[in-house]
């Protein structure tokens, strides 16, 4: 073999071995990149499906929790509280063709500004009309309600006529007053229903002194289920200034009195809402320093009503997240109750609302258990021993809830 030939199959043998090293080298470089990588991976890829299993798991509880507590709602339209079922239901019996705005109420994207609520309302009244309507909503809600675990229930309404003016607003009332009877003597219940006579403020002070006046008679003749009034309907009609007289009055008979106050912004009706000091007070959302100051320095704090979804679209926020006072209010430990405001307008129930509350402020099942607590202690009912039974109740709910959870379940 010549020198050269050597030489070149020396060459040629050296770059295959080269060739042989490098790919070689190339293969372990990728095998241990994979190892490593697949180690180095194998924590997050592992964990990251665990991660979102632990907080399903953790979101479901908490979810759970605020279904089964017992628990007490404090601020309840009685017509806003209508099934959308029944509402598209009793209508259709009219023939009243249903709006776009109904046309899907159960979507999670519904959302209901103020003016567009305060346009269902009339359609609303107009749905249930009849004794009969009457009745079934008031049934349906009593029943919406407990099935959700809220045992105390403060439902309000504002008296109206009905079956086109043959039955008058004091019938009306006790049409509702004769169904919550019903529901507590037929059923073997934990709910306790209560009712407040609310003034629809854009209806005038003729119709206010009606509702003011029935709510009067039934409490001086000791009816045990009316524990307040309320005046709300809608914040950009009328003036709080208006039915303060009134107000005055059925408080002096030794009513509970609650205010809508501060959906819209208007600060000088707010601050005279507060002057007034009311024993609780809706929504009060649109508010600023010198509010707070002046409740502080006249009396304190003034428990309040928060309607987190009604407020989230009311006030047309992105989120719970944006609401206006609530984290405040529940890291201060201020006097509040989470509500519902309109049930079926919303498209929510006690449960969800807490739950929002919970997620948005970082709540878990034990500082959830404190807000519901707070609200016990807010409830407009006069009699010592069904306020006692209520506030044992929810203890007792809580506390087996809690056990539960202790014991991993
Ligand atoms: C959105 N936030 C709110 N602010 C103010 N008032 C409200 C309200 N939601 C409901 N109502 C009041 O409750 C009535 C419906 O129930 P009732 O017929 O009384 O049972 C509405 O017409 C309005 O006057």
């Amino acid at each position: 073999m010549p020198a050269f030939s050597f030489l070149s199959s020396w060459k040629a043998s050296l770059l295959t071995r080269r060739r042989y090293f490098f790919l070689l080298g190339s293969l372990t470089t990728l095998v241990l990149g994979s190892i490593s990588g697949i180690l180095l991976l194998r924590p997050f890829s592992k964990d990251s499906p665990n991660q979102e299993e632990d907080e399903k798991r953790r979101k479901n509880r908490l979810k759970k929790f605020c279904v089964d507590i017992p628990k007490v709602e404090l601020h309840s339209h009685l017509n806003g509280s209508i099934r959308n079922a029944t509402l598209k239901d009793l209508l259709s019996d009219l023939s009243v063709p249903i709006p776009p705005t109904l046309q899907n109420p159960d979507s999670e994207e519904s959302t209901r500004t103020l003016s567009e609520c305060f346009e269902i309302f009339p359609l609303i009244h107009l749905a249930v009309s009849t004794t009969s309507s009457l009745r079934r909503v008031v049934q349906e809600t009593l029943i919406d309600f407990e099935s959700d675990n809220v045992i105390y229930l403060e439902l309000r309404t504002t008296p109206r006529t009905l079956d086109e003016g043959k039955v008058g607003k004091r019938e009306y009332v006790d049409i509702v007053l004769s169904e919550m009877k019903k529901w507590v003597e037929d059923k073997d219940t934990k709910l306790i229903p209560r009712l407040i006579i609310s003034i629809d403020r854009s209806k005038g002070v003729k119709e206010a002194r009606e509702n003011m006046g029935i709510a009067s008679s039934l409490f001086k003749m000791g009816h045990d289920y009316v524990v307040g009034v309320d005046l709300g309907g809608n914040p950009t009609k009328g003036s709080f200034k208006e039915f303060k007289g009134l107000l005055e009055q059925v408080r002096t008979e030794g009513m509970k009195v609650t205010v809508h106050a501060g959906e819209v912004d208007d600060l000088e009706e707010v601050n005279d809402i507060v002057a007034f000091r009311p024993d609780r007070l809706g929504h009060f959302l649109c508010v600023d320093g010198g509010v707070w100051e002046k409740m502080e320095r006249e009396g304190g704090d003034i428990p309040i009503e928060v309607c987190p979804t009604s407020n989230v679209m009311t006030l047309g926020l992105k989120g719970l997240g944006e609401h206006p006072i609530l984290e405040r209010l529940v890291k201060e430990g201020y006097p509040v109750s989470i509500n519902t405001d309109d049930k079926g307008v919303f498209n929510t129930k006690q449960s969800l609302e807490l739950y929002k509350v919970a997620e948005t402020l970082g709540l878990n099942e034990y500082t959830v258990s404190g807000l519901v607590w707070g609200a016990v202690d807010l409830v407009f009912e006069g009699n010592r021993r069904t306020r006692a039974r209520v506030a044992r109740d929810v203890m007792k709910g809580i506390k087996s809830r809690l056990d539960k959870i202790e014991a991993g379940g």
